[in-house]
């Protein structure tokens, strides 16, 4: 039994922890978990909490359900085509906005892994969250993979296009945008995009059970090697993530120390004369 504690109450989302994992999901289940700029702006709170908190290592993503409306199970339907206005997604203070892809990019760089805990629909801006996080587990009997982007003329030209075609191959990207289709589980299993197929009564206990494994491992060797993977597909930002966490090891060493001794005491640094291994 896991034992959630709830980490903050929010309107568009639920926040709990528990035991080094944090819990994020969408709860807006009557319109199949869609955002609004609310949602999007409660997702980058909750997310930023997670990453600074160390006492979380894993974060899992997912949507409430089933709908009161008709039973029907959402991990997110992509953006709520009624708070759509003439230039982006509108809030309660009537500005536009398109601030789903900030929720993304923490999503990308926060040096935790982040799991898809997808239990129904993942469509349009839904699919490409599920796309950007670390891993992605759905349950076999209600998941259904979908892109409507270019049903509704919107396209995520970023790591919900270009990425998944890394992830699953040009023709198939190609095929899940252009054609618009649903996949099953096992379908999006068998492309490459999801990392497990679970029975759906068993889906929040095995992503917790996942998660407790990735607490067991080494939390430098997870997040150098999450972002020595994002390296190659983020350019100089992805170097200049991986470089960031280089240089907090660095400043872990002696010779770090003996910099910064140095200045504040106002002396030459005196490295060692055997320091430079190799
Ligand atoms: C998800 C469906 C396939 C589910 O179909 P079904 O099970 O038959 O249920 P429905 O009866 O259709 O839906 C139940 C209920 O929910 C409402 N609803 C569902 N989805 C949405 C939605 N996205 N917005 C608003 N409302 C929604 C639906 O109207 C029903 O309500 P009732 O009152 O009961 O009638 C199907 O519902 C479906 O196809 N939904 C639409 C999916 C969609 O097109 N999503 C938008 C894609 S575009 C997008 O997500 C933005 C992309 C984006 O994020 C982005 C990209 C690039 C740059 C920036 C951005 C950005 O920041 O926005």
């Amino acid at each position: 039994m896991i034992e959630w504690k709830t980490a903050k109450e929010y309107e568009d989302i639920t926040y709990k922890k528990c035991n080094g994992v944090a819990r994020i999901a969408f709860n807006r289940p009557e319109i199949r978990n869609a955002f609004r700029p609310k949602t999007t702006s409660e997702l980058y709170d909750a997310f930023y909490d997670a990453s600074e908190d160390s006492s979380i290592g894993v974060v899992l993503l997912s949507g409430e359900g089933p709908s009161p409306k008709d039973r029907g199970w959402a991990f997110c339907s992509g953006g709520d085509q009624k708070a759509r206005g003439h230039q982006g997604y509108v809030g309660e203070d009537g500005r536009h906005r398109l601030n789903i892809l900030e929720v993304q990019r923490l999503i990308r760089f926060m040096p935790k892994v982040v799991i898809a805990v997808v239990p129904g629909w993942a469509v349009g801006g839904g699919h490409s969250l599920h796309v950007v996080c670390d891993l992605t587990l759905a349950s076999k009997e209600h998941a259904i993979f979908k892109q409507t982007d270019a049903d509704v003329t919107s396209f995520d030209g970023g790591y919900g296009s270009a990425y998944l075609a890394k992830m699953v191959g040009q023709k198939k990207a190609r095929e899940i945008f252009f054609l618009g289709r649903n996949y099953s589980a096992q379908e999006a299993f068998d492309m490459g995009m999801v990392n497990a197929v679970i029975p759906h009564d068993e889906l929040e206990d095995t992503a917790y059970e996942w998660a407790q494994e990735i607490l067991a491992k080494s939390p430098t060797s997870i997040r150098m090697l999450k972002f020595a993977m994002n390296l190659t597909d983020d350019g100089m930002v992805g170097q200049q993530v991986f470089a960031g966490e280089a240089t907090r090891l660095a400043y872990m060493t002696e010779e770090a120390q003996e910099g910064r001794n140095a200045f504040l005491e106002k002396r030459k640094p005196d490295f060692g004369k055997d320091k430079w291994i190799s």
